[in-house]
């Protein structure tokens, strides 16, 4: 399946001379067309920074990332990124937000309408779209941030903390909303995350990250019968035998940041 991203011997360096601080470093790994995998580290251990040069948006010091066997270089409509903080734009409604990316592609309006409405019914936002984001609670925003960012149809999502300031109810919610999503369409995802259950209950592999410099410290295969209800996983041995295993591997980690 399309959509695979392979990134090798990474290395990210910023700024120079005293300011000079190495984020990254022999950074591996291979994420499949359509896999879910999520990204778990320390604090500053390089997890943004990582998601950010998929995404274009940063150069890499050494080493590259590929999409399909293609080196990237810079942005472009086959990675979507959706951040914690939303990014919507406040003047333009929820409909206005959706198109936006398509508006700049030069998508004739019919065509666009049609493919936001697509979009913003799969949210669930269907009767929203007149709203400003300022109307909206937290999870509505991050369902619109979603929408707009499928809108264009990437096959590779990029998704830095999405649902980090969220409830926990509001959290459990759009993942697994997140989770019919992706299963529907198939795409790509890589999720930056703290929060270890979080990581396992969505993913099918899991990197742990080391602390500064980041890079690849242990990947985690999640193999869950996702057949039940949500009760049904997270209650599940196997669940927790996954949640253990992750969550020694990053604590090794915070303990080393503490005794340092
Ligand atoms: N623009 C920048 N200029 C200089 N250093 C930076 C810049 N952005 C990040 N860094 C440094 O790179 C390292 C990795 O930062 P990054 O934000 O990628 O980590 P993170 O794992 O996403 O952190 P957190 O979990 O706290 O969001 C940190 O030491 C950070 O201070």
């Amino acid at each position: 399946m399309d959509g695979r991203v392979s990134i090798s011997e990474l290395e990210k360096v910023y700024g120079e001379g005293a300011e000079r601080t190495k984020a990254i470093e022999d950074l591996t790994f291979e994420v499949d067309g359509g896999e879910f995998a999520s990204v778990v580290g320390p604090s500053g251990c390089g997890k943004s920074t990582l998601l950010y040069l998929i995404a274009g948006f940063l150069d890499v010091t050494s080493g590259t990332i590929s999409v399909d066997g293609n080196p990237i270089q810079g942005p472009g409509t086959d990675r979507g990124v959706v951040f914690q903080n939303y990014a919507l734009f406040p003047w333009r409604t929820v409909f206005e937000n959706v198109t936006y990316g398509l508006e700049e592609d030069g998508v004739p309006k019919e065509e666009r309408q049609s493919i936001a409405q697509q979009y913003i019914d799969m949210v669930d936002l269907s009767g929203f779209e007149d709203k400003y984001p300022k109307e909206l609670s937290g999870g509505m925003k991050q369902r619109v941030a979603l929408a707009r960012t499928l809108a264009y149809e990437p096959k590779i999502l990029l998704m830095d903390e999405p649902f980090g300031a969220l409830d926990q109810p509001l959290r459990e919610s759009l993942q697994d909303q997140l989770l019919d999503i992706w299963g529907d369409l198939e795409k790509t995802v890589v999720f930056i995350t703290h929060d270890v259950e979080e990581a396992v209950y969505l993913s099918e592999r899991v990197m742990i990250m080391t602390r500064h410099p980041g890079t690849k410290k242990t990947v985690s295969e999640i193999n869950l019968d996702r057949s039940g209800s949500r009760e049904e996983i997270v209650t599940s041995d196997a669940f927790a035998d996954y949640k253990n295993t992750v969550w020694k591997s990053l604590h090794e980690e915070t303990q080393t940041e503490v005794t340092l």
